[in-house]
């Protein structure tokens, strides 16, 4: 049986670290780390994660704040909103949340962002620091750089001589992961909806990440023996065994059968979604100390 990579204890250390770096800040220089967190329209699913990403900076100390805005914004009153944040000198950490509603173009709203406030690390500033190998004056992804944590727990900082499959190509994470595994050393794979046999590809892999969206896709003979496997999928599929109407999440491995064959594997939940939060509260430090002129802390 795989070990299980256990998010929930990867983030509680991270955001201790975080809380003891935002209070040194203070303490030295005054200046208490901000984080706006923006949401537009009534996603029920958003409005959790919004809050608790809004808890959880509270938590670490932070000025915390939160704008909720109504479904009908427009393009203009949100991306204005993003103006008077980066003009804000008492937030350093702004995150739209992701997605909006349809009638809105995420693009721009994230380019409007001060890249230096940029605490999700989709600013094209951002996401080109990490293509062209600067990990240290940039800002990146939470998501990505909360599974690389727990993938370096496995193997260490060096992914020298390790395959590595992402199946999944967004911007928000298959692009900067595959690109955070290659500046570790591995050699990527990025393999998508197009990709030919891509049961075959995932098979060749040290390191398999999923990004695909669709529940439990990825089965065991996928899996090389012995593969660290991080599931990044967070699906709702019913779950009659539970009663009628209940729902369960899952990711986009067949969990209990991959971790037959796989060495290590993330649970979901529990696995790569707590690291999310945690890594957003580290950027924000991060973010806070530059805008102070104090060296960052390292995560
Ligand atoms: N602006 C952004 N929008 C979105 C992001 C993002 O990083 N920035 N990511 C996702 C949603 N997300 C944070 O926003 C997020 C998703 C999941 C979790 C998490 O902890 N999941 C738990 C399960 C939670 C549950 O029970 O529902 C887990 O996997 O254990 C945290 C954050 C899309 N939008």
């Amino acid at each position: 049986m795989a070990l299980v990579i256990d998010g929930k204890q990867a983030a509680a250390s991270v955001v201790a670290a975080v809380t003891e770096a935002a209070g040194k800040l203070e303490a030295e220089v005054g200046v208490k780390p901000g984080l706006a967190v923006v949401i537009v329209g009534n996603d029920p699913a958003s409005h959790a994660y919004v809050n608790s990403k809004s808890k959880m900076a509270k938590q670490c100390g932070f000025n915390s704040i939160q704008h909720s805005l109504p479904e009908e914004t427009t393009q203009e009153e949100l991306e204005k909103l993003v103006a008077e944040l980066n003009a804000d000198p008492a937030i350093h950490g702004i995150l739209v949340q992701l997605p909006l509603p349809k009638h809105l173009n995420a693009e721009p709203v994230i380019l409007s962002i001060s890249p230096e406030k940029d605490v999700d690390g989709l600013h094209v500033v951002n996401a080109g620091k990490i293509a062209t190998g600067d990990l240290s004056t940039g800002l990146i992804s939470c998501t990505p750089a909360g599974a690389m944590l727990l993938v370096k727990q496995i193997h260490g900082d060096d992914l020298s001589g390790l395959n590595a499959v992402v199946i999944g190509r967004s911007n928000l994470f298959g692009k900067p992961m595959g690109l955070l595994l290659l500046a570790a050393n591995a050699t990527v794979t990025m393999a998508h909806s197009r990709t030919k046999d891509l049961a075959a590809v995932c098979r060749n892999a040290d390191i398999l990440v999923a990004a695909v969206g669709r529940a439990q896709m990825v089965k065991s003979d996928w899996v090389k023996p012995g593969a660290t496997v991080i599931d990044v999928g967070i699906n709702r599929v019913d779950a009659p065994d539970k009663g009628e109407g209940k729902t369960r999440l899952v990711g986009d491995v067949a969990y209990a059968e991959a971790a037959e064959v796989a060495g290590a594997i993330t649970p979901v939940p529990g696995g790569v979604g707590p690291m999310t939060i945690a890594m957003l509260m580290a950027n924000t430090v991060i973010a806070a100390h530059r805008a102070a002129g104090k060296t960052p802390p390292k995560f």
